[in-house]
């Protein structure tokens, strides 16, 4: 058994600690803990997975939260740490020396996400999944949960549904909630669905279980509306239970408005990784013509449905890979918004050879961004902006909104 003194919040929130032996990421303890437990090495590092807190922080949030909130404190003592993640990042990672502006703080500390994944638990009721193992935790209430989603649990802790898993998809604007039931069959489950909307669900999608990842095999609408409309600040767009949309639309709604001023403009624009294309149609008025490249089918279908009801001309969805950018030619303006994994090599070299004026760069991990914005400056680009915002209060997850100019 070791005791160790937690310095700082890490990305992937783990707190770290250093030993003799070198640093160990704990799992659950945050900065200025100290914690008892045995390190285990994995991958070459050192973790500690169940650790026992033996000096918590008086600033820890004093009531119960689900598994995947590891960063249990009080909110204003959260955004600190969070944007410190970002300032690390871009000081050890790019090497650059730049003042981010304040972290802007989401709307709402709970009670925010509009979107969200559970288990069945075997015994009956809902499960969530224990990171990084098998293990699985009743769900009686989710406080993160938006409170359309919260009564939706209500209902479906009641029901014996035979899947492996639910996805729920909600709606602050309309009050409401589409079901996504994984596993099971989907003629078995056709009646439970009518039941489900005579309940209050929006709408009930069956989704057969992938190896690829969550609705990447076939996905079918067994009853009701297979889309919601939501606002995200100043654009109101459909969102579906199967393809991606922001979880914090108050919060992401406030990105949008302020990446919307930071732009100055021009002929064309081009919007890699775009989902429905949130920022194309947002930014249509501004420029000629308008590209959003996204790679998965249904948020294009839903973006397409978005462009048309709101009128938009000038933005044309383009189903394909980011990686492909080379084939659609030059641009005044790229807006990226890539998952985790940060810009393949293929799109940093496609930015450094075309050299749009401005690049507008979403980012959901500080540690690809701070690479990529590295690789950028160092091609010529110079660091104009660069926000915080917390999309996921409770968790150390951090977004960051940037804004990269030719030097
Ligand atoms: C973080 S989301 C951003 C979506 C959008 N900007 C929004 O806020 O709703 C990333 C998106 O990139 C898409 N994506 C992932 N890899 C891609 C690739 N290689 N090419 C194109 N799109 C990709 C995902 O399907 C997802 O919709």
């Amino acid at each position: 058994m070791r005791v160790l003194r937690v310095e700082k919040l890490v990305p992937g929130g783990y707190g770290l600690a250093r030993t003799e032996e070198g640093t160990v990421l704990v799992r659950g303890a945050l900065p200025g803990e100290v914690v008892r437990g045995r390190p285990t090495r994995r991958k070459g590092a050192l973790f500690l997975e169940e650790a026992e807190v033996l000096t918590p922080r008086p600033d820890r949030y004093p009531h119960p939260l689900p598994p995947t909130a590891d960063l249990p404190l009080l909110y204003e003592s959260q955004l600190p740490l969070k944007a410190g993640l970002v300032q690390d990042a871009l000081e050890r990672i790019a090497k650059l020396p730049f003042p981010l502006s304040p972290i802007r703080p989401s709307p709402r500390a709970l009670a925010y996400r509009t979107a969200a994944q559970y288990a069945r638990h075997p015994l009956g009721g809902l499960a969530y999944r224990l990171p990084n193992s098998h293990g699985l935790v009743r769900v009686e209430e989710d406080p993160l949960v938006a409170e359309p989603l919260a009564q939706a649990l209500r209902v479906l802790s009641l029901w014996p549904l035979p899947v492996e898993e639910v996805a729920l998809r909600g709606s602050l604007l309309e009050g409401k909630v589409l079901l996504g039931l994984i596993g099971g069959s989907p003629e078995a489950l056709k009646r439970p669905a009518r039941a489900l909307v005579r309940e209050g669900f929006a709408g009930v999608v069956w989704a057969e279980p992938s190896e690829r990842g969550r609705f990447r095999g076939r996905v079918q609408l067994l009853q009701g509306e297979g889309t919601l409309r939501e606002r995200f600040g100043p654009l109101t767009a459909s969102v579906s239970v199967e393809g991606f949309s922001q979880a914090n639309p108050l919060a992401a709604g406030e990105l949008l408005e302020e990446a919307q001023g930071l732009v100055a403009g021009g002929g064309r624009a081009l919007e890699l990784y775009a989902g429905s294309g949130l920022l194309s149609l947002l930014l249509a008025p501004r420029f000629r013509e308008v590209v959003a490249v996204e790679i998965g089918k249904e948020a294009v279908r839903r973006g397409e449905a978005d462009r048309r009801r709101l009128g938009v001309e000038n933005v044309r969805f383009h189903r394909g890979d980011a990686r492909e950018a080379a084939r659609l030619g030059a641009f005044d303006l790229v807006v990226l918004d890539p998952p985790r994994a940060g810009l393949s090599p293929g799109v940093r070299r496609y930015l450094l050879e075309t050299r749009p004026r401005e690049v507008l760069y979403i980012a959901c991990n500080p540690a690809t961004w701070a690479r990529d914005v590295g690789e950028l400056v160092r091609g010529g680009y110079a660091l104009a902006f660069a926000r915080p915002y917390d999309f996921f209060p409770f968790t150390h997850h951090v977004e960051v909104l940037s804004l990269l100019r030719l030097g």
